[in-house]
């Protein structure tokens, strides 16, 4: 019986991770948390363009992320059409009121209280570019049978800190929060 291997073919590239001095070690720790705590969740979103370039880039780091048995079970979709940021906007718009009048409870909506948030989602017109992020539960192997994902639900999640730390190279807002 064939047996799929997607990557058989592939060569082995040895591993030699850069190494540095105790110096150099703290200096760049103290300067990657320096950049980390800059980061704010913000609902005021900058509409100056950023480059689609830039873009990317961040998403191929957000896959450098482990992921269960190396499935990478992730997708990022880049829109920039301003219509199809506006139904992306409305549909946000009409699950996010749902769960504000009717799933969440009102303990979690008190909660949220002194944040202000609140359904309405006018920066997804006004940024340059959403980024969606999909989940793939299950892969489709080549014989069309289902191929399992490990992990899915944490190897994306491990994936999108990435995002939001390679999306620090910023020079004004990107967005979070990512809406469910
Ligand atoms: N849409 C959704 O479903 C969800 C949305 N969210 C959003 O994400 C938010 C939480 O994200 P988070 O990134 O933790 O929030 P913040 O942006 O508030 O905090 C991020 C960092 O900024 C620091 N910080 C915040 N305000 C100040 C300030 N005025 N002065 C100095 N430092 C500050 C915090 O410091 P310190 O740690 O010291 O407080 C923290 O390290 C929620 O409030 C919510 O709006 C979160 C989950 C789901
Ligand atoms: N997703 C909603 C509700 C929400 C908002 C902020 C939060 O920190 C949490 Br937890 C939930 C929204 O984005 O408005």
């Amino acid at each position: 019986m064939k047996k799929y291997c997607e990557e058989e073919d592939v060569a082995h590239v040895p591993y030699s991770p850069e190494r540095y001095s105790e110096e150099t070690m703290l200096k760049k720790s103290k300067d990657f948390y320096s950049l980390m705590n800059q980061r704010r969740s913000v609902r005021f979103i900058s509409p100056e363009p950023v480059p689609r370039e830039v873009i990317d880039q961040v998403i191929h780091t957000a896959g450098t992320g482990p992921s269960g048995a190396h499935t990478e079970p992730w997708t990022f979709v880049v829109v920039s059409d301003p219509e199809v940021k506006h139904q992306i906007r409305l549909t946000v718009e009409e699950e996010e009121e749902m769960n504000y009048r009717q799933r969440m409870g009102d303990k979690w909506v008190q909660d949220l209280s002194k944040f202000r948030t609140n359904w309405m989602k006018e920066y997804l017109d006004v940024a340059p570019y959403l980024i969606l992020i999909f989940k793939q539960t299950y892969g489709i192997l080549p014989n069309s049978k289902k191929k399992t994902h490990y992990y899915n639900e944490i190897s994306v999640s491990i994936s999108c800190g990435i995002l939001l730390a390679a999306l620090q190279v910023k020079k004004k807002k990107i967005t979070w929060p990512f809406e469910k």
